[in-house]
């Protein structure tokens, strides 16, 4: 049958009035599920997916009864043909159970994980096992925290990780997809998504590289030749994180002027007392000073801070929650008073500010313009609250005024976090869409990842590895299930923002030194973006925020460029090999 856009539009209204209950109803069950891991909350949550899955199901098959390339109006077109891609719920019922089931239980499996000592107790992943990724720098007893928290959890998706795979491209070709990777890749809406991130990431290997071969070095100089090739890659357990994505921690190893030690924010935030909440406040006065909506109360009542102390289990990775009506926003966190942590609230308070500006379009409206944007807006803010001039003027460093050679030491403290995380945020779905398309089979699932990782971080396993190990699975997107390629952009997103932003604000003089706090007007450019939700095309978003529509690496390149000039003077001046032309992984050195 035909129906009139007339007709569109109150079916639109329709689903607009009950997608907020059905909605409402699962992220409660989902809540309450992840901040009190119980079999009935679980059963619960299943239940509430179902309820969701036939709502969208029902919706979904109607909207494509509509032929919408007749109809006029942009917004109808768009609002049904978002309708129409109904994910999961395209699955048969029982299928579709199975697979809710497989998604709870690596997502668990993961929230659960735990690594328990020979005789005597078991260490969590946060923040013991993170503590110990951080702060040891044992090779020894960072080897056995990571083969501890890879063993424990890789391997336990490693035997359904296939039959997850065959439901995901299963609902992807009900779809009208290829594979799951091809769903995951269209919200991007671009058909040359693939060739420009190769692009984008050509574009940074250098800066990559020479981060890489100074880090390397640093490393050779504490644990030696028999641990440290300088011509090969590095052991992933030597970075201070648990994934070697971010090497921020290691930045006493690697201070380029170790004797203009930055001052330890942590230590100060300490000595002043800061507690939780404390750090959310200061979160939502920035974006208040830019004129942007505060949080609501509901937020402090509803949400959970701190990891519990009364023995329930949750799960403590990090994340902002929209519930779908009358302000209720929610933060999940387990929060420890350190200036890493602070950095993260504002990440997750960028989440709830796209809730808050976009709460009344409608709920098929209510997402970033694309995933990588509502990534970007925490991450922007953060930049400028990790600024020399944002933290003094908040009384978290005393040092008047930085000499040239702090701040390089500031630069490579922010290279280590974003620097260091360009491969890795590229290479987890350049595994994942592989896995999908079939071009990895799961007979290779483990040495695909690690010559991956080799490929483009330049990284070993610590240990040698086998198909008994499934080492992706140990990244919480990996077991959630959550796509993470919105974080390679989002790297990019945030320098071409925070340079707008910084010019609109006035700011002059180097990227890294701008900061735009109280700025209304970068506030008002900003909020005119974020209102828009995903109502429009991503690009068009991006030039009415930076003047272009292209997602680009001037902006970062331009952020980084004194330190480059740095790092390429210290490693031609070491005679540093660039890259690892020795790619074998060594485990020699190894009693
Ligand atoms: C209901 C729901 O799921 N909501 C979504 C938001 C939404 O989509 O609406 C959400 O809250 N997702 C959680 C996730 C949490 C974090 C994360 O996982 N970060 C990545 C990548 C990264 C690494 C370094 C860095 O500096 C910044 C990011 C990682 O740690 O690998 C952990 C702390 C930081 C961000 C997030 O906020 O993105
Ligand atoms: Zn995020």
């Amino acid at each position: 049958q035909f129906y009139s856009e007339t007709e569109a539009k109150l079916f639109l209204q329709f689903y607009e009035q009950t997608a907020q209950v059905v909605f409402n109803q699962f992220m409660e069950a989902s809540w309450n599920y992840v901040t009190n891991i119980t079999k009935p909350n679980r059963e619960e949550m299943l239940n509430k997916e179902m309820e969701r899955s036939q709502f969208t199901l029902y919706f979904g098959t109607r909207a494509r009864l509509f032929n919408i390339h007749h109809f006029q109006d942009p917004v109808v077109k768009r609002m049904l043909s978002k309708l129409q891609n109904i994910d999961k719920a395209a699955l048969p019922k029982d299928e579709l159970l199975e697979y809710n089931k497989l998604l709870a239980y690596m997502e668990t499996a993961y929230s659960m994980g735990q690594v328990c000592m020979s005789e005597g107790p078991c260490v969590t992943l946060e923040s013991d096992l993170e503590e110990i990724m951080a702060t040891s720098r044992d090779e020894k007893e960072l080897m056995w925290a990571w083969q501890g928290w890879h063993d424990a959890v890789g391997r336990q998706l490693r035997p359904i990780f296939g039959r997850y795979v065959y439901l995901s491209n299963k609902a992807a070709n009900l779809n009208g997809y290829d594979d799951m990777g091809d769903m995951w890749r269209a919200v991007y809406e671009s058909e040359t998504l693939e060739d420009d991130l190769e692009d984008l990431f050509e574009e940074l290997k250098p800066l990559y590289l020479n981060l890489h071969a100074y880090v390397r070095r640093s490393l050779y100089r504490h644990y030696g030749p028999d641990i440290i090739d300088l011509r090969g890659p590095i052991p992933a357990h030597l970075l201070g994180n648990m994934w070697a994505q971010s090497w921020v921690k290691i930045l006493d190893l690697v201070l380029p002027y170790p004797k203009k030690p930055p001052e330890d924010i942590t230590k100060i935030m300490k000595g002043q007392h800061w507690k939780p909440d404390k750090m959310f406040q200061e979160a939502d006065t920035f974006f208040t000073s830019l004129g942007l909506i505060s949080i609501p109360n509901e937020f402090w009542k509803n949400s959970m801070l701190e990891k519990p102390t009364d023995g329930r289990e949750v799960e403590c990775h990090a994340s902002a929650w929209n519930f779908y009506k009358d302000n209720d926003f929610r933060i999940k966190k387990c929060t420890e008073v350190t200036i890493e942590d602070l950095l993260s609230i504002f990440h997750q308070m960028g989440h709830i500010q796209y809730f808050l500006q976009y709460q009344n379009h409608s709920i098929l409206f209510r997402a970033g313009a694309n995933p990588a944007f509502q990534e970007a807006i925490g991450l922007v803010i953060s930049l400028s609250a990790s600024s020399h001039k944002y933290l003094l003027n908040r009384g978290l460093l005393s040092h008047q005024h930085q000499d040239p050679e702090e701040e390089i030491n500031f630069m490579m403290g922010i290279a280590l976090e974003k620097i260091a995380f360009i491969p890795f945020s590229y290479l987890v779905d350049l595994f994942r869409w592989r896995v999908f398309d079939g071009t990895i089979q799961k007979d290779v699932y483990n040495q695909e990842w690690w010559n991956l990782r080799l490929k483009y971080q330049g990284l070993c396993p610590p240990i040698p590895r086998s198909e008994e190990d499934f080492d992706p699975g140990a990244k919480f997107h990996v077991s959630a299930n959550v796509p993470y390629i919105r974080y390679f952009l989002s790297l990019l997103l945030q320098f071409q923002f925070h340079e707008a932003l910084c010019k609109a604000s006035g700011h002059s003089g180097p990227l890294h030194h701008c900061n735009i706090y109280n700025s209304k007007i970068a506030g008002d450019i900003l909020e005119n973006v974020l209102k828009l939700g995903s109502s429009r095309p991503w690009p068009e978003v991006l030039k009415k925020l930076t003047g272009k529509s292209k997602v680009s690496s001037k902006a970062l390149m331009t952020y980084f460029k004194p330190l480059l000039n740095w790092l390429v003077n210290e490693n031609v001046q070491q005679g540093e090999v660039l890259g690892w032309p020795d790619f074998t992984c060594s485990f020699e050195g190894r009693n």
